[in-house]
């Protein structure tokens, strides 16, 4: 990089637009939109698309709701040429729909543009050319009286070539390519030139397209172009003002936002942001920001999965995995703090009030997105995540301090792993952690027998590998059980509850309980198709867990003072 980039690079001038208006104004209503997937989308392919692949995008475009598609470059290419002929041959074109053809503003290419559209109700054929000094000068070798000579020519030769068929409603639109880079004057002056030699009025519209070829200032500058424009176009009542942002500075979704409020009528863009060098502007994420702020875009997103899969096979490009509203980890948390309030936000949602889960700028389900991956669990993450998988997944509703005690427990295992924890693999850590009581366990409990008044109960234990009865009583199975295991076992809480339906119902019981000359309490857990039963094991368990800390607070202390 250079030292000082200002003896090699320039800011673009600001617009002396004192009065703009833009700046206090908000978008309410959704532009008409334009697709160019199939053109500059196309022409920015490693490969470009096949006429199949190709049907298969205007297809979907036309479901998602475009009313207005630029389909291709037929000058350029016969794979171009030979889709706008079948569209039109097979009447693929729905009623409300229009198509536009692109083309550079030479006679020859104008002419093989025209018999691509012939036979089409309606078409707009879109002319451009250069408007700015570099390309003027390097591109062009042309003064500014020349480029309104040029524009004035081609214009009037499209005119003289559609007005020769009149059973096609014909529009133009006109666009001063590098609007942003052109000296304002003469952009208007291009456009005026196009407006009259289309010869403009009523029944008669024309489409001026503002385009930041290449988007070289922030979007300010670009929405003060635009009102100034907007302010001065005539007769504006007969021009639908449309802009073609693109995104070199990846603004091209700001710089469309803040148009619109300039005074924009249409906008034209790409699906995910494809298009030239660093993409034409997002429509997609365009749509779906005007959604967020409670404007229906007029497309329908809300199978987004499966529009971004379409997307991908026909243009060979991958959607990113944070792209906005579309990447596959959008409605992804891992960080502890996130998953919490997202935790909370669902709870608390009433479905008939206004979205506020927190983290979620628009509802996962208005997108076709489930909330299966809403949540997932790394090292990064706290309880409340962890908690929302094991209950939306497993049915296991963890009382808060047991949330806490087990998040640590799945932090060791993250941290040592460096890997993601699926539901399914926080669901077999729990049961490890507090359903066992296998091989290791002090106590394993066989079966019981409960009394007939429920007050006292019998247990078939084995303790540290010796089988034995025990008998204890109680004001139920929980008092008796501790009761019988002889232990000075203090239970602090308890609950249970049902997981799954059906055959599968099973009951969990969860107790926390603290234990003499044993700091702190712990939990424990029992599951079981009976539910005393899943009580009796709840108590084994936590006993079998505070029994092992107190040998492990023995062998620490034993260790200490060696
Ligand atoms: C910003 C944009 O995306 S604009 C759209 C760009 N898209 C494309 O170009 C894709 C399709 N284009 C093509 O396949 C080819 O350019 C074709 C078939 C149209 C023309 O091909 P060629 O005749 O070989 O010309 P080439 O591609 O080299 O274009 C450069 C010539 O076009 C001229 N030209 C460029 N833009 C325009 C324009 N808008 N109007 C008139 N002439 C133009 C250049 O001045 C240059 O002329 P020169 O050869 O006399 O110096
Ligand atoms: C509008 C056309 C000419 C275009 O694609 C551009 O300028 O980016
Ligand atoms: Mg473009």
């Amino acid at each position: 990089m250079i030292a000082k980039p200002a003896t090699k690079y320039q800011p673009i001038a600001p617009v002396a637009l004192t009065d703009r208006t833009w700046p206090s104004r908000s978008i309410t209503q959704a532009p008409i939109w334009l697709s160019t997937d199939l053109r500059d989308g196309n022409q920015a392919l490693f490969e470009p698309m096949n006429g199949e692949r190709k049907m298969r995008l205007f297809q979907e475009l036309v479901r998602i709701g475009f009313k207005e598609i630029e389909v291709g470059f037929p000058a350029a290419s016969q794979t171009d040429f030979d889709f706008v002929r079948r569209l039109i041959d097979e009447d693929q074109v729905p009623a409300d729909v229009t198509i536009m053809v692109m083309t550079q503003s030479r006679p020859d290419l104008i002419e093989r543009t025209v018999e691509a559209v012939r036979g089409a109700p309606r078409a707009i054929v879109h002319l451009y050319n250069a408007t700015a000094p570099a390309w003027r000068r390097i591109v062009f070798g042309m003064n500014v009286t020349q480029v309104m000579e040029f524009i004035d020519q081609n214009v009037s030769h499209l005119k003289r070539l559609t007005d020769a068929e009149p059973g096609t409603e014909w529009t133009l639109q006109y666009s001063p390519e590098t609007f942003s880079a052109t000296e304002l004057e003469v952009s208007l002056r291009a456009c005026q030139t196009a407006i009259q030699a289309w010869g403009v009025g009523p029944g008669r519209r024309i489409i001026i397209n503002l385009p930041t070829t290449v988007e070289n200032a922030t979007p300010n500058v670009f929405a003060d172009q635009i009102e100034w424009m907007h302010r001065r176009l005539a007769p504006r009542e007969h021009v639908v003002l449309s802009v073609h942002p693109h995104n070199d500075r990846g603004t091209g979704v700001a710089a469309a936002e803040l148009a619109m409020m300039a005074g924009a009528d249409r906008v034209e863009g790409c699906l995910f942001g494809n298009g030239e060098r660093c993409g034409n502007v997002d429509i997609v994420t365009l749509a779906l920001n005007m959604y967020t702020q409670g404007v229906h875009p007029g497309l329908d997103f809300s199978d987004i999965t499966a529009v971004a899969r379409v997307a991908e096979e026909c243009t060979a490009l991958p959607v990113h995995p944070r792209h906005p509203y579309a990447g596959d980890l959008v409605f992804t948390a891992f960080s502890g703090s996130h998953q919490d309030a997202i935790k909370k936000g669902f709870a608390a949602q009433d479905p008939n009030a206004l979205w506020e889960v927190p983290y979620l700028p628009i509802d996962p389900a208005d997108l076709g997105r489930t909330y299966d991956s809403v949540i997932r669990v790394n090292s990064q993450s706290g309880k409340g995540g962890i908690a929302f998988l094991l209950e939306r997944e497993h049915g296991v509703v963890m009382p808060r301090r047991m949330q806490v005690e087990f998040s640590a427990v799945v932090q060791r295992q993250t941290d040592a792993s460096e890997g993601e924890m699926t539901g399914d693999a926080l669901w077999s850590l729990f049961q490890a952690t507090y359903l066992a009581t296998g091989p290791g366990a002090a106590i394993v409990c066989h079966g019981h027998k409960l009394a007939d008044d429920g007050q006292g109960i019998e247990l078939d234990v084995s303790i540290d590998g010796t089988r034995q009865t025990l008998q204890g009583q109680g004001n139920g199975p929980i008092a008796a059980t501790v009761d019988a295991l002889g232990l000075p076992l203090r239970v602090d809480h308890y609950e249970e509850r049902a997981t799954g339906t059906g055959a599968n119902a099973q009951a969990l019981a969860i107790v926390e309980a603290a234990l003499e000359g044993v700091a702190g309490s712990t939990f424990g857990a029992g599951a079981s198709h009976n539910i005393v039963t899943a009580s009796v094991q709840a108590i084994v368990s936590v006993a079998n867990r505070l029994a092992q800390r107190r040998g492990e607070g023995t062998r620490a202390a034993t260790t200490a003072a060696a």
